[in-house]
């Protein structure tokens, strides 16, 4: 009887998720219509939305289906990660070599363990629109999850003429904090409070290496964005609890996941960069190429990833 109970409770939730993610497209799907109604009044090069939101919170699920919503209207559409912007796996040994000093950028993840120049050039092809686009392809599953570039001849080429452009990113759109901004956030990883609870694992230095490598993204990439989905958690600790239900989904189905300890590791790893950077886009929003009004769409995530509520206050 139970198994019975527990199989219907897996369809009505497994629908619940399917409606959730089809009221997501829908509602980020038209606010991509209405911009790039506005950039078309202004020129024929592509609407480049940039997507960020924590990890698990349905990033790479959001772009497939904005894809086939746009490309169901006939808007040529194309997406790609930051994640396919991560270092070669040698290039990636080297930095983690370079700088031992610092675990933060001894495995991919951080600003810092991505190509930032080739994303740049990535975005000026499509954005031209007059040559076809290979786009960078990274693979996680490689080098026994260590991951590794895919070559180039493996990469998806784009087509122009290009419409929109989805490039997503769970640190994408983070800001650099200017030295007084970082100076007082040291202070709070220092001080009492529990606020900055992962950063005070890290040494200054090692923090400061992480702004830099977001002060690298503010330059090379954010004028090249003309619009932000934000897919914000109010709590960013729920990071862990959807990582270890994709690992339990893993476990259940016989494949290779990570312990617990794996998992802590791995997690706590990125969130020095949550600590840093999201107060500030809360404060003072995302930096884009500023032809756009209202050029935000910010998600309230609750636990579950429902949308409690969508704003464009930022
Ligand atoms: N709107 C939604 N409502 C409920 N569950 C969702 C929603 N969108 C995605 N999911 C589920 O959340 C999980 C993570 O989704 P997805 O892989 O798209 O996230 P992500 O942000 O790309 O993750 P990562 O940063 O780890 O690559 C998947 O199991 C997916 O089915």
């Amino acid at each position: 009887m139970s198994a019975v109970l527990s199989s219907l409770d897996k369809t009505r939730r497994a629908k619940a998720i399917h409606s959730s993610i089809s009221a997501r497209i829908q509602h980020t799907g038209d606010f991509i219509l209405r911009k790039l109604a506005q950039k078309r009044k202004i020129n024929q090069s592509p609407l480049v939305v940039g997507i960020n939101g924590a990890q698990g919170s349905g990033k790479t699920t959001l772009v497939r289906g904005l894809v086939d919503f746009l490309t169901a209207r006939k808007i040529s559409t194309v997406g790609f990660s930051l994640d396919d912007l991560y270092l070669p796996n040698h290039e990636q040994k080297e930095l983690a070599r370079d700088r031992r000093d610092n675990p933060l950028l001894r495995f991919r993840g951080q600003p810092g363990t991505q190509d930032v120049g080739l994303g740049r050039n990535t975005l000026l092809s499509l954005l031209a629109n007059t040559a076809p686009t290979a786009i960078p392809s990274y693979d996680k599953s490689l080098n026994s999850g260590y991951g590794d570039r895919l070559a180039k001849d493996q990469w998806p080429v784009a087509q122009p003429p290009i419409d929109v452009v989805l490039f997503e990113g769970w640190c994408l759109g983070f800001r650099p904090l200017d030295p007084q901004e970082f100076q007082s956030f040291l202070q709070n990883v220092h001080g009492e409070s529990n606020l900055y609870k992962y950063s005070r694992k890290y040494t200054d230095a090692n923090l400061a290496d992480i702004n830099a490598g977001l002060g690298v993204f503010e330059k090379q990439l954010y004028d090249l964005i003309d619009a932000w989905i934000f897919m914000r958690v109010s709590d960013i600790d729920v990071v862990y609890r959807w990582r270890k239900d994709q690992e339990d989904q893993l476990a259940e189905s016989g494949r290779p996941s990570l312990s617990d300890q794996q998992l802590e590791d791995f997690v706590s790893r990125f969130m020095p960069a949550y600590e840093l950077a999201l107060s500030k886009l809360d404060m003072h929003g995302f930096v884009s190429s500023g032809i756009l009004s209202n050029g935000t769409l910010r998600m309230h995530l609750d636990m579950d990833r429902n949308v409690a509520a969508y704003d464009h206050k930022l």
